[in-house]
């Protein structure tokens, strides 16, 4: 089985080709090849797959070519991944199967995200919606939240730095499951200067639904955004965020988010398929 491994600021993925959707991928497949240890190593798969061969995909694409399968870790799919969109974008680039100066649409199951390539990629994610106050409790702590779509459900909590820092995230903050009946991907963001041509500036760290803590989240770097610019009574802006791997640029507008970082493909190979079969019914 053809694999590629990649990774926006730190989010890791194994890139799994699969233009004809011939690829049978269960919940323990993609939990093996996401083992740090005894796989690969990954926060989440995505499946390569053109729309016309992903009975998900088919009715959605409006013409779009290729469909975002993603995985996380743990096998559960979910609707978005704003790092994936981007490393799947320079994984069809470096195949030469997109422009790599140009712009495609990519169908995802939370719509088709429009794609802009070059040094760094831009995905024009889903517009943020923040609807509701929530908390999360972690290690006996209680943190104060607003909830956000971004397509993928999010909890973004306001800290301090010190708070940050010194967060525990080896386990998931327990929140509201009438709230979040689906899981939710929780976010801690401290704010702090805004670099020069930005509006507003924070860092942050993220526990994924699904992945447990990562090095960055791109659709929770969308979400931080959308809270940060709503308590600031703004409506648009630039904001930067810092992750433990890496800066994350949104630029927002009512009808617009963009998603701006690197991504890179580091590496290509073969998955021994019996090996990662024997190892997957251990996570059935
Ligand atoms: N890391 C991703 C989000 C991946 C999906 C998430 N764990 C979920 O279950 O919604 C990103 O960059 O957006």
């Amino acid at each position: 089985m053809r694999f590629a491994k990649g990774h926006g600021t730190g989010n890791d993925f194994v890139i799994l080709p699969d233009p004809d959707g011939t690829l049978p991928l269960t919940p323990a497949l993609v939990a093996a090849l996401c083992d740090r240890r005894r796989g690969i190593g990954a926060d989440g798969v995505l499946r390569v797959v053109r729309s016309a061969a992903h009975p998900e995909a088919e009715a959605s694409a409006a013409g779009a070519e290729w469909f975002m399968d993603y995985w996380n870790a743990d096998g559960s799919q979910s609707e978005m991944c704003g790092n994936g969109v981007r490393v799947y974008a320079r994984y069809l680039a470096e195949a030469g199967l997109v422009d790599p100066e140009g712009s495609f649409d990519l169908v995802t199951r939370a719509g088709v995200v429009p794609v802009t390539m070059g040094e760094e990629i831009t995905a024009g994610m889903p517009v943020p919606r923040v609807y509701v106050q929530s908390e999360a409790d972690s290690f006996g702590a209680s943190f104060i939240g607003t909830a956000v779509d971004v397509g993928n459900p999010h909890l973004v909590c306001a800290v301090d730095e010190p708070t940050l820092e010194g967060l525990d995230l080896t386990r998931a903050p327990a929140v509201d499951p009438l709230i979040f009946p689906a899981g939710v991907n929780i976010e801690f963001a401290a704010a702090g200067p805004a670099p020069t041509g930005s509006d507003l500036y924070r860092r942050m760290r993220v526990y994924e639904r699904g992945s447990g803590e990562t090095q960055s989240c791109g659709s929770g770097a969308c979400a931080v955004a959308a809270v940060a610019l709503y308590h600031a009574g703004l409506d648009s802006g630039v904001v930067v965020i810092d992750l433990p791997g890496g800066r994350l640029t949104v630029t927002s507008t009512p009808t617009e988010c963009l998603l701006r970082g690197p991504a890179v493909v580091v590496a290509h190979g073969d998955v021994d398929a019996q090996a990662i079969r024997q190892l997957a019914p251990t996570y059935s």
